[in-house]
């Protein structure tokens, strides 16, 4: 089992989707993240008890450009929004994972951005790609892809483990700086040496 993580903005999307074309299993954090607070779900009522009900948009679901502009600045905020969030994103991927253990699934992938900083992630796996920029070009590419400041971008950014730090704990790193076809010729080359997943499909999707 394989984890993948990298820093916000640093292409771990981009790497993940190929890896679900070449057949592996993901489990993905930031879509997990996501069920847990759906309308009506107990995340989205304790979030909303805990941070106001101005945090519920009026089709009901949760307001999360406004909940990241406050927790991506006040750190103590994001610690809070955690509390309610991680055992629930756990609890999620441990179902996930049990099911596939029922299938004897192969090929299992956790993708989380927050990879290393929960903890509990690490057990779980035998192996971490990281997919990794320069700080520079993930800057960059976050106020590009969210329309932020360099600000902005780099309070989400100090929010995570510096890119450098997850890199030096990886298994294999996916340099992520150059090109999306340089970055794709690294998953191909990567997919061919393990035998997890077939490389074919990757190659035959167009590139932007
Ligand atoms: C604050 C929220 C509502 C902002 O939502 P928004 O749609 O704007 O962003 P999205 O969820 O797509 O996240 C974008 C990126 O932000 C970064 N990020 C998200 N949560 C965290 C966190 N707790 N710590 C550090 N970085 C984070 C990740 O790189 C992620 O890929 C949302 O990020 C959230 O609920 N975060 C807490 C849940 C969590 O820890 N998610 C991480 C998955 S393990
Ligand atoms: N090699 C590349 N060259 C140019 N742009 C890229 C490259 N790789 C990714 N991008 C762009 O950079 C942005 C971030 O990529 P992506 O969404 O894959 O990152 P991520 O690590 O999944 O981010 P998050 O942690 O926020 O979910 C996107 O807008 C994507 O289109």
């Amino acid at each position: 089992m394989w984890g993948l993580t990298g820093g916000i903005a640093t292409g771990k999307s981009t790497v993940s989707h190929w890896l679900s074309l070449a057949g592996l299993k993901i489990i993905d954090a930031d879509v997990i993240a996501r069920q847990v607070v759906a309308p009506g779900t107990p995340g989205l009522q304790q979030i909303c008890a805990t941070f106001g009900e101005n945090f519920r948009r009026a089709d009901g679901s949760l307001d999360r450009k406004k909940l990241g502009q406050l927790v991506f600045s006040r750190p103590e905020e994001l610690r809070r929004l955690e509390a309610i969030t991680t055992p629930l994103i756990q609890a999620e991927i441990q179902r996930q994972l049990a099911l596939y253990r029922t299938q004897n699934a192969t090929g299992i992938v956790i993708d989380a951005p927050t990879f290393y900083e929960v903890g509990y992630l690490v057990d779980l796996v035998d192996h971490v790609m990281v997919v990794a920029t320069s700080a520079a070009i993930q800057r960059q590419r976050l106020m590009a892809r969210n329309g932020l400041s360099e600000a902005a971008a780099q309070a989400r950014m100090d929010q995570q483990w510096p890119i450098a730090k997850k890199v030096a704990l990886a298994d294999v790193v996916i340099d992520n700086a150059g090109t999306i076809a340089q970055t794709r010729q690294q998953v191909v080359e990567w997919l061919d040496t393990t035998n997890l997943g077939s490389s074919a499909a990757v190659l035959a999707e167009e590139l932007d």
